[in-house]
């Protein structure tokens, strides 16, 4: 089933457009990671799914219902800020007096299940003032997991968590995933999405730049270094044209998204014939970094 579908949404503030016509499609049962650099457009897409804020053009549909239609919302749970918890109530009372706003919970046994389920039970009764972050965040999963939704928004879900925490929370995300759950995780970390989600989704600038399997992301762009002679330098920053070129610190031309056999044989069709050609795969995060450059720092990167 798609979970989450979006057909060229887009959110107009002033001459800021913050998303940019995107087309996305989540398929249920995984892990899908939302990823980029701050300011890409991640909150307020998932605002927008969430249906706390109107697009400005553009169509979402959120669990096959068209947005905003509330009965794709009811089977939505969200993290989109810093779960607001009260600090001299147990955790296992936040979540009773949250339970008591909106419709009843699907399970009248919600609450000690959703802390079970995020591993609090031993805690549920003490104070949220003595909860480490690590804990906050969980209970603020438990407060989404309690009306057993379909899909779970997360924004940025890891932030100030120490790496246990977020070891931690990354095993919770793929255990719910198991249990059939749909994870939308924003982060602006590959590093931190690679480890949990199937699939990942690239914005930049309020434009989605990728989207695919994580493995895929690095290896569909290879990168070759070319040393030439230095008079032929032009003619063969000229023959590669069709990539995107540029010369590095020590003047090898820098050919991306090709293979080493195709720049051989280009230049050797033109008659430029290498002296050095050497492939490498840039690692994930370095092309993740690439990809949400924006022109100006891949110009000054590429001058540098
Ligand atoms: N209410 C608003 N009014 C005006 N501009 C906004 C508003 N909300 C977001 N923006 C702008 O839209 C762009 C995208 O912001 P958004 O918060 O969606 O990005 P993000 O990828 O979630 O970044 P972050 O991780 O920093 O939250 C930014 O340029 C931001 O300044």
């Amino acid at each position: 089933m798609r979970v989450i579908r979006c057909e060229g949404l887009t959110k107009r503030y002033g001459s800021t457009v913050a998303v940019d016509g995107l087309d996305l499609v989540v398929e249920s049962g995984q892990v899908f990671g939302f990823l980029g650099p701050n300011g890409s457009g991640k909150t307020t897409t998932m605002r927008m799914l969430l249906g706390l804020i109107r697009p400005s053009s553009g169509r979402a549909w959120v669990n096959e219902r068209r947005l905003p239609d509330p009965s794709g919302l009811s089977r939505i749970g969200a993290m989109v800020e810093e779960p607001a918890f009260h600090p001299w109530l147990s955790g296992q009372r936040n979540l009773e007096v949250l339970a008591l706003h909106g419709p009843p919970l699907p399970n009248p046994d919600g609450v000690p299940a959703a802390l079970e389920r995020v591993g609090l039970t031993a805690v549920a009764r003490r104070k949220v003032k003595a909860y480490s972050q690590g804990m906050r965040q969980r209970l603020g999963l438990a407060a989404a997991l309690m009306r057993e939704p379909a899909l779970l928004l997360l924004d940025e879900p890891t932030n100030g968590l120490d790496p246990a925490g977020i070891r931690e929370f990354r095993d919770l995300l793929r255990s719910l995933a198991g249990d059939g759950m749909t994870v939308f995780l924003s982060s602006h970390l590959l590093s931190e999405v690679e480890q949990v989600c199937d699939q990942v989704a690239v914005m930049s600038q309020g434009r989605l730049v990728e989207h695919g399997r994580v493995g895929e992301l690095a290896a569909t762009r290879p990168r070759v270094r070319v040393a030439v002679d230095e008079t032929e330098q032009d003619a063969a920053q000229a023959l590669l044209s069709a990539w995107p070129v540029r010369t590095d610190g020590e003047r090898m031309l820098v050919v991306d998204g090709a293979d080493g056999r195709e720049v051989n044989q280009t230049l050797g069709r033109g008659g430029v014939w290498a002296r050095q050609i050497r492939t490498e795969r840039p690692g994930l995060e370095e092309a993740f970094l690439r990809l949400t450059l924006t022109e100006e720092e891949r110009d000054a990167s590429s001058a540098s």
